[in-house]
């Protein structure tokens, strides 16, 4: 079979094309048209995400995760393929942790119980200068509205994120608003678009429109947001679950201000991509 082989993967529905550039350098350096030929649903394999793991830069990593959303363009962190990838490498090493470089730092990630992985995602950033936001407002009552959706609560979890809460997050027309939040002056770099319901006991609903991608079954960065936007708001405890569509995530914000997340890791097909696929690249 010729072509260039990949796994398919997910984190709770959020899907993955994980290619190996350690392996096959073709995949190494893609260009965001061609990034988005391969996770176009209609004309490439289709994903969510599109992973390239690559040699790690930094000597204390087991590799560099390189990140590309549906829509071809290159962010920063992403929850789900993060645990996905971090699976790989442990099994790998015949470990039962990994380091997993990216460009926003090194993430920690162990093998828990139940076939769960756990990844410290780091450090959360809270000031607007690091939503990033383009106006000096508190992050914990972002001055926005929209339809039903008002007073937001920023949080940088690598990549940025809008939380709102409302009182039934499934009543809420994502769809229709999140493309309009996602691309709103307030966030110059665009922003994830999460909409959620405290649904009991440190446990919370909800939904999420992602940057470069649309609704997802689940979104880990997304999760770690919605956990400590309800903390700072002191509608939950900083041990949360997060129910979304595709599933649970427990997120941890502890108080050094890191997150842990924990959550599965499923792996859905072994595949070998054309090369015509590849385009001139
Ligand atoms: N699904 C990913 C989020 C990707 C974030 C991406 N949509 C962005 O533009 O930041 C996750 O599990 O964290």
């Amino acid at each position: 079979m010729n072509g260039i082989p990949f796994v398919k993967m997910h984190g709770l529905g959020n899907d993955f094309v994980v290619f190996d550039g350690r392996r096959d350098p073709a995949v190494l350096d893609l260009d965001n048209a061609t990034a988005a030929r391969i996770a176009d649903r209609k004309t490439g394999v289709g994903c969510d995400q599109l992973i390239v793991i690559e040699p790690a830069r930094d000597d204390l990593a087991d590799a560099f995760m390189r990140i590309r959303n549906n829509d071809g363009g290159e962010v920063e962190a992403c929850g789900n393929a993060t645990r996905c990838v971090a699976s790989i490498l442990m099994g790998e090493l015949g470990r039962n942790d990994a380091i997993i470089e990216t460009v926003v730092g090194l993430l920690d990630a162990n093998g828990a119980s139940d076939g769960l992985v756990t990844v410290d995602m780091g450090q959360m950033r809270l000031d607007w200068r690091d939503i990033p936001l383009s106006e000096a407002v508190d992050t914990n009552h972002i001055p926005l509205s929209l339809g039903p959706l008002s007073d937001a609560v920023g949080v940088n979890v690598g990549n940025p994120h809008a939380v709102f809460f409302v009182d039934d997050a499934e009543a809420i027309d994502i769809e229709k608003l999140g493309p309009v939040l996602e691309h709103h002056e307030m966030f110059p770099e665009r922003a994830n678009i999460e909409v959620c319901s405290i649904i009991g006991e440190d446990q919370i609903r909800m939904r999420v429109w992602e940057r470069g991608v649309g609704v997802t079954r689940a979104c880990g960065t997304g999760a770690c947001a919605v956990g400590v936007a309800a903390a700072r708001r002191g509608l939950t405890g900083r041990k949360t679950d997060i129910i979304l569509d595709g599933g649970k995530l427990t997120i941890e914000w502890l108080p050094d201000d890191h997150v842990l997340m924990t959550g599965p890791v499923a792996t859905s097909f072994q595949g070998f991509l054309h090369s015509s696929l590849l385009g001139g690249h």
